[in-house]
């Protein structure tokens, strides 16, 4: 069993179901994000898990304890969960070692200042414990934070957009750094967050919600090439649709031409559409030829450092697609489509 498993999980309010028959299993050390759109039921699942709301419905177990069904619920305290949230919510009047300290109330002096040290260390902060919470970084505070999580050797970590207060321009250092001690604390974690960019930097595995249900959890590759649904692909990627139709096992005729396929059809549909990422897409000078070329104009430019990223319309939908290394187009100009063979996203009417 892993660290954390859900079983047809259900929440509403006022009648109205935000969390509806969730299932999600997170394994031994595993950090998962769960991402979803606004309003998904992703807080209300986090407060479900912890315990602060007691789910309607379903099965939760943590290190293999039921603690919610219809006839257990156990309080928070008892989950033996460590929580973070954005806030960082730590007391303003306790130093950085009391506040580390503060979940440790059945242990001696000796073994809360052994674990405050350690935890210290661990989130690098060893000439921090006598400072107060104003005297630090909103980052240091989000290390203090993780390290007061920690402290009481949690089985499971739960963390409601951590990152959202830090400046921009720290934040995926310090992503990188809460991943490495949540990895060398051994800790399975559940984190919710608005961004993909900070999903896929901090999580193991990514669990798309919508409509209160887990749609997808696996890798972000697996979901990025292999979404299960529509709302998995959109929410991963800004892509086209172009109808499709099937040719042979790996070949579909398109509005652009054949487009060719790394994986085989298994569907038993011939007619539907396929998802075009802006990575299948190659543009290319028109120079005058006609023959059999998809084109399409280009509306408008921007500078990426590396490359340009173009705007264009194809299918009647907007895309931007980045140019080649050293490839340049003038607005307006017309240029050649082509897609890249790919693994194809196949999706039936
Ligand atoms: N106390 C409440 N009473 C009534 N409805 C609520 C309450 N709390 C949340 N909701 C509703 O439940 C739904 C899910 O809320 P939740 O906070 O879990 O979503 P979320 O996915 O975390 O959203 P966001 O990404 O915007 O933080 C929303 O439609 C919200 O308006």
């Amino acid at each position: 069993m892993g660290s954390l498993v859900l079983q047809n999980v259900s929440y509403y309010y006022n009648d109205t179901p935000v969390i509806d028959g969730l299932n999600l299993t997170v394994g031994k050390n595993e950090i998962v994000c769960l991402l979803g759109a606004s309003g998904c039921g992703k807080t209300t699942t986090l407060k479900a898990i912890a315990g602060v709301l007691e789910a309607k419905q379903g099965r939760i177990f943590v290190d293999g304890q039921l603690v919610s069904d219809e006839q257990t619920f156990t309080p928070p305290e008892h989950r033996n969960i460590g929580m973070m949230f954005q806030d960082y919510a730590l007391f303003p009047h306790l130093t950085v070692a009391s506040n580390i300290a503060f979940g440790l109330d059945k242990a001696t002096k000796l073994q809360k200042q052994t674990r405050v040290n350690e935890m210290l260390k661990l989130v690098h902060l060893e000439d921090c414990g006598d400072r107060y919470p104003h005297q630090l970084s909103g980052g240091q505070q989000q290390r203090v934070a993780i390290a007061r999580a920690l402290a009481y050797k949690p089985s499971l970590l739960l963390l409601d957009e951590p990152f959202s207060n830090i400046d921009p321009l720290v934040r995926f250092e310090l992503i990188a750094d809460i991943r490495r001690i949540i990895k060398a604390a051994k800790v399975s974690a559940v984190f919710v967050t608005h961004s993909k960019e900070e999903a896929f930097a901090f999580s193991d595995t990514l669990a798309i919600m919508s409509s209160g249900k887990i749609v997808q959890h696996g890798t972000p590759e697996q979901l990025f090439s292999m979404p299960s649904s529509k709302v998995v692909a959109e929410f991963l990627g800004q892509g086209i649709y172009l109808s499709a139709k099937v040719l042979t096992a790996a070949e579909y005729q398109t509005p652009l031409g054949v487009v060719k396929s790394f994986n085989e059809h298994s569907d038993n549909s011939n007619i539907g559409q396929i998802y075009i990422r802006p990575h299948h897409i190659e543009l290319h000078k028109h120079n005058g030829q006609t023959s059999a070329a998809y084109t399409a104009k280009i509306l408008s430019q921007r500078f990426i450092g590396s490359a340009y990223i173009y705007s264009l319309i194809i299918a009647e939908q907007e895309i931007e697609v980045a140019a080649q290394y050293g490839q340049s187009f003038d607005i307006n100009e017309s240029v050649i489509i082509k897609i890249k063979p790919h693994t194809v996203n196949f999706f039936k009417l």
